[in-house]
Formats: C-alpha cells, structure tokens, sequence
C-alpha cells in the first residue's frame, strides 16, 4: 500500500500502537518486529483487542481487509510521519545534542506551552521509532512541536531531519558521548552537526549557544537564513547568568540588552551548573516565539526534573543527586564540577561505569578518576569494571560491580552528606537508593 493511502486511513483513526499489551481503541497497530517478538504474531490480537487497522509486512498473517500489508513495517511507519509530518504547517524545533535534550526539550516544552499548543517529544522517544511515533501523536490544532532527536551513529541524525523536517533547530552540545559508535569526538561533531546541515539547506533557523567554541564554530562555517545567539555576554540576544546554586538554580536573564529590556530573575527547580546552557535556550527559544518575560519564567520555573537526570531526592540521612539515566565523560565531569561548586558540609561522590565508548573507555575511566580527585570529597566510590581497571593508582574506593557496592554500604552506611549518584543506566545505580 503506498503512502498517501495509509494516510488517509490515518486521518480516520488518528492514533497509532506498537505493543497489544498497549492497545488504544480505534488505532492502527504496525507489527514491529524486536529482538523477541515478531509482531506480525500479533496483528490478529491487536485487532480483537480495539485496533481499528494491522500493518503488517508477512501475507500469511493478512486474513481480512483489516490488515495491511507493506513491503517492511518500519518502513511503513516512518514514511507515514514523513507524510503526516509535511502536512502540519507549524514550526517544529528538532532538538539534538550530546547532554541535556530530554531537559532542554521540557524547558521548552514548558516555556512554549504558557501561550502555544505544543506537542513534545514523550521521555526519550528520540530514534528511528521514537520520531516516527511523536510525530504521528501530534494531534491537529497543535501550533509548534518539540522533537528530540538522538543518535549513537552517522547519518542517523540526517536520517530523522528527513522525517521531522524541523523548521528550526538546537544543538544542546557536542560531548564525549557514544564515542564508540561515532567514531570519537570529531565524529560527533559531524553526526550532530547534520541538523546544522539540515537547516542550512532548508533556509531554517538554529538557536546557538555563542558561549559552546565548538557549536559556534559549526553554526559560523554554515550560512543559515537565521541564527539566534544566546549566552553569558550582554551582545547575545538572550543573556544570562547564574545567581545561585544552592544546590537549585537561580538565574538572571535579559532580552536585547541593546533595547534595555530589563533584567529578569528565575528560581528554578534545576541542579547544575551544566543546566544553565539548558535554561538558557529554552528562555531564547521563548523569546524566539514572543513570549512575554512572565511566561517564560513561569514555564522555566515550573518545570520538575524527573527519571533521575539531576533529580534531588531528600532521604532521612542524605541529600541525594540522582543522575543515573546515563553517563558519558561530557556529563560526569560537569556533574563532579558541580559537587565542587556546591555548599554542603559532607560531599560523597559514587560514580558507576560509562557505556558505549569503546576504545576511548579505558582512558576516560582514568580521567574521570583524576577529575573526581581534584575536587574536596569525602569519599569517592567507583563502581564497574570500566573504573575498576585503574584501582591499583588509586586510594579511593573501588567495586567491580553494583551489587558489591551494595553489601559493602550497607556494612558501612554514607550518612549526613549530599551524594550525587551519577553513572550509565546499565549501571543500574537506583538499586543503591534504599541504602542512602
Ligand atoms: C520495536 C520496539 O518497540 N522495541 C521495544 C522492545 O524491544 P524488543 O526488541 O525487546 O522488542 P520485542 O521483541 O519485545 O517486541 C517486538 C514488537 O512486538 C511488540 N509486542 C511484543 C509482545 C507482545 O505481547 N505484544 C506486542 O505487540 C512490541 O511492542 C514490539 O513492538 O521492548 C524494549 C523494552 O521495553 C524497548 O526498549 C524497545 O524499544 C526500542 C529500543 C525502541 O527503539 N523504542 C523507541 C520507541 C524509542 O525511541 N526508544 C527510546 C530509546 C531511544 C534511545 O536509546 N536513544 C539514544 C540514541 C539513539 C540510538 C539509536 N541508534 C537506537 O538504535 O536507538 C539516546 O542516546 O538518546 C526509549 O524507549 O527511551
Ligand atoms: N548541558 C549539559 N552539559 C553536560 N551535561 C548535561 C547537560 N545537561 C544535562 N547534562 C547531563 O546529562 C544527564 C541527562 O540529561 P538529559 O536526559 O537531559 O540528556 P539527554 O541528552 O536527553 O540524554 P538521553 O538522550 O540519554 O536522554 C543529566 O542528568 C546531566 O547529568
Ligand atoms: C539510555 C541511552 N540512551 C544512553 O544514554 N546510554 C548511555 C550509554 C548510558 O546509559 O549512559
């Protein structure tokens, strides 16, 4: 079935599933297939269970008109978003970068909301499924979109413009992150740098973090129809500073100094220095879309970290932060800078291993070890084969894995101190939690 048909059965039932133990009522289930299942199995159940259509891609399975049958489901779903995609006449922001999309992407979420109808990326739907689905899930009436956009190779990135076609783009930064599959750190320039690529060619405009050498470098060697800067220095067209970290974040904003706009003050639920780039462009983005300061701040300070990304969590003996969603080098040593610049009279860091980094990931274990020596600790836990490798060079504390860390706090409990808990999510830190 080619597209455009699919389509107009999609304007009949507007909602699409991937899982029969999820169906919605009326919706068109595509049979994916997994690592487990095939779901071709299932179209039939799907069907019995409220799905109005099954796309399915195997003729033995299609024993109705109920079923549709393509060439590969997957497929079928992403030119599908394409084609729905070209039919919302909105601006849509696509949102990539190594550190911070999913919290950028709710601060703008939540900024843009205060006088727009948004739709924003759900979690962490940011790859080859995920986009096609958001994008599907943008309902009518809808007046911007906010899609995340990941990747742990090339060409993924150019790949999912080619879905979203955004009209207006972010790079939050380009980190150490997904080394192994990018091919080291130039290589991440160069996947993330597609939806700089993307934008230059469909005249669109990015907003670009003039305080980031290597974003403004990338924006500067491409001519974009529009760029919109933001940063610490007053010449931006959204400046900023942090006021105070304590451990939340509070900033001072201004629009166009030039025009003096008056300065603006925002009490954030945020941790982290990292989070002010974060803050920063959603306030430029809401500028960007001529929301008045009060909405903006409203929408910045509203917004709640959840999913453990730099979530505080009060326990009866500890101040936690628990940033065990994930982990590269980028992120660790912004997460260990910021303990640094924290008041607390206690500091306790434990840190479980990163993912995905292949060749580098002997040498950035080491690096994170020095870095979490340079700053005033208590006591330093490293957890994972990864760190585990350097522990002879070390006087700090090491186990090989999570459940070795586990006995030995519960002997010897951390009390009285502000722990931050920061690793990759493989790592499964969070079983640590009762004992903190
Ligand atoms: C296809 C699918 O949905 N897979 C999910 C599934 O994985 P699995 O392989 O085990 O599938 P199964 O074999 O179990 O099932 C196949 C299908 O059958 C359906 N089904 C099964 C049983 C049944 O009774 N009825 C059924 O209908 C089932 O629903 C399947 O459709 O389960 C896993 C565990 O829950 C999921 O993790 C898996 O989801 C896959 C990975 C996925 O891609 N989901 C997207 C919607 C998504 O966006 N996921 C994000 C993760 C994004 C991410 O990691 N981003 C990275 C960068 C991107 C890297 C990129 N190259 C990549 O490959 O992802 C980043 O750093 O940000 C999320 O969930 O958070
Ligand atoms: N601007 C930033 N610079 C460096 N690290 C950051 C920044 N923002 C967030 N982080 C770190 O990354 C962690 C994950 O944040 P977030 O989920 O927003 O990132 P992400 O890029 O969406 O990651 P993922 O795609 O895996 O969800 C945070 O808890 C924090 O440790
Ligand atoms: C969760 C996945 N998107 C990711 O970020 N993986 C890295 C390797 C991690 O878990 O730290």
């Amino acid at each position: 079935m080619i597209t455009e048909q699919l389509y107009q059965i999609f304007l009949q039932h507007p909602q699409v599933s991937t899982d029969t133990r999820k169906i919605a009522p009326d919706s068109i289930f595509f049979a994916l297939k997994g690592a487990n299942f095939n779901a071709n199995t299932f179209a039939a159940q799907a069907l019995e269970t409220g799905a109005a259509y099954a796309v399915i891609d195997e003729a033995a399975y299609c024993i109705s008109d109920r079923f549709i049958l393509v060439d590969d489901v997957l497929t079928a779903l992403q030119d599908l978003a394409r084609y729905y995609r070209k039919q919302l006449n909105i601006p849509v922001i696509g949102l990539t970068g190594s550190n911070g999309k999913t919290t950028t992407k709710e601060l703008i979420n939540s900024v843009l909301s205060r006088k727009f109808k948004t739709y924003a990326t759900k979690g962490n739907l940011n790859n080859h499924i995920g986009v096609p689905l958001t994008l599907l899930a943008i309902s009518r009436g809808t007046e911007i979109a906010i899609i995340e956009m990941g990747a742990n190779h090339q060409q993924e990135i150019a790949f999912l413009c080619n879905i979203a076609q955004p009209t207006h783009g972010l790079i939050t930064n380009i980190g150490r992150a997904h080394l192994e599959g990018f091919g080291g750190p130039e290589g991440v320039k160069k996947g993330k740098g597609e939806l700089f690529d993307f934008l230059e060619q469909s005249a669109g405009t990015v907003f670009v973090n003039h305080d980031d050498l290597i974003l403004e470098e990338m924006a500067f060697h491409r001519h974009f129809k529009q760029v919109v800067y933001y940063g610490k220095d007053e010449t931006n067209v959204v400046s900023g500073e942090i006021l105070e970290n304590v451990p939340l974040l509070k900033i001072q904003w201004q629009a166009n100094k030039a025009n003096q706009a008056p300065k603006n003050e925002v009490q954030t639920q945020l941790t982290g220095s990292y989070n002010f780039d974060n803050i920063l462009a959603a306030i430029c983005i809401g500028h960007h879309f001529k929301l008045s300061a009060e909405q903006i701040n409203s929408g910045i300070s509203r917004y709640q970290p959840e999913n453990s990304r730099s979530q505080i969590v009060q326990t009866k003996t500890n101040t936690l932060i628990c940033d065990y969603y994930n982990a590269n080098p980028s992120s660790m040593e912004v997460a260990i800078k910021n303990m640094e610049a924290i008041t607390a009279n206690k500091k306790v860091l434990i840190l479980g291993d990163m993912f995905e980094l292949g060749e580098h990931s002997s040498a950035e274990h080491e690096l994170i070890i020095k870095k979490a020596n340079e700053i005033e600790a208590d006591q330093r836990i490293f957890i994972g084969k990864g760190f585990y490798e350097h522990h002879a060079s070390f006087t700090d504390t090491f186990f090989e894995t999570t459940d070795a860390a586990f006995m030995a706090l519960k002997t010897a409990p951390v009390t009285g101190a502000t722990v931050l808990v920061k690793g990759s999510r493989g790592m499964h830190l969070e079983t640590l939690l009762e004992l903190l």
